[in-house]
C-alpha cells in the first residue's frame, strides 16, 4: 500500500501534471492506488494523495466494491447548473465531514488502464467523488470550501491527530 498524505501536508497543494503515456508504471500506480483506496475504506483516491503529482483518479462507488474506474488525464466536459451540498470526507482529513457545494450532474472525458479515451455521464455519489478528487489534482483539499474558522480547527486537529500517532508509533 501507499502512503496517504494527511493535511495541512503542503505536498497536498501540488497541482499534479498530465500523464504523458499509459505505460507500465502508470498501470503500476494505478493497481497500487486501487489497493490502497480498498484497504482505507475510500470511495476515490488522487495520486496528489499519495504524494504523485500526475492526473490519475481511481473511483469505486459500487456497494460490492467490485467496480474499479480509472480516470487518466480526466477532464469536466459538462457541469449542470444545479447544485448539491452533500456531507464529504476526505482520506487525507480522517473523520473530518463537511458540506460542500458540488455540480449536481457532470459528463466526464477521461483515459482507462489501456490507454483508451472514454466519456461518461454521472450524477450522485460519482459526480461528487469526481469532482473531489478532480480538486486534489488541482492542489485543492475539500476542507478549503468551509469557513477559515473550521479550517483552522481541523488544522489544528490534523496535526494534532499525526503529532500522537507519531509518538505512538515511536514507543
Ligand atoms: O480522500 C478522498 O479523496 C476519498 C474520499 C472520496 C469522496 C469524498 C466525498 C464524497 C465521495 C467520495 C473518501 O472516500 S471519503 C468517504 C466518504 C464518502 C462519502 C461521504 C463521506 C465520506
Ligand atoms: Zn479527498
Amino acid at each position: 500500500q501507499l502512503h496517504i498524505l494527511r493535511y495541512p501536508d503542503p505536498r497536498l497543494h501540488t497541482v499534479a501534471k498530465p500523464v504523458a503515456e499509459v505505460d507500465a508504471r502508470i498501470r503500476q500506480l494505478v493497481d497500487d492506488m486501487l489497493e490502497t483506496m480498498y484497504a482505507a475504506d475510500g470511495v476515490g483516491l488522487a495520486a496528489t494523495q499519495v504524494d504523485v503529482h500526475e492526473r490519475v483518479i481511481v473511483i469505486d462507488t459500487s456497494q460490492e466494491r467490485d467496480t474499479p474506474r480509472v480516470l487518466i488525464n480526466p477532464e469536466i466536459v459538462k457541469a449542470s447548473e444545479r447544485m448539491v451540498e452533500g456531507e464529504e470526507g476526505c482520506l487525507s482529513v480522517p473523520q473530518i465531514y463537511d458540506k460542500v457545494p458540488r455540480h449536481a450532474e457532470v459528463t466526464v472525458r477521461a483515459t482507462n488502464r489501456d490507454g483508451e479515451v472514454y466519456e461518461f455521464d454521472a450524477d450522485g455519489l460519482l459526480a461528487v467523488c469526481v469532482q473531489h478528487e478532480m480538486d486534489h489534482l488541482m492542489g485543492k483539499v475539500f476542507v478549503e470550501y468551509l469557513s477559515l474558522m473550521k479550517r483552522d480547527r481541523i488544522k489544528t486537529k490534523m496535526i494534532k491527530k499525526t503529532r500522537e500517532e507519531e509518538a505512538e508509533a515511536r514507543r
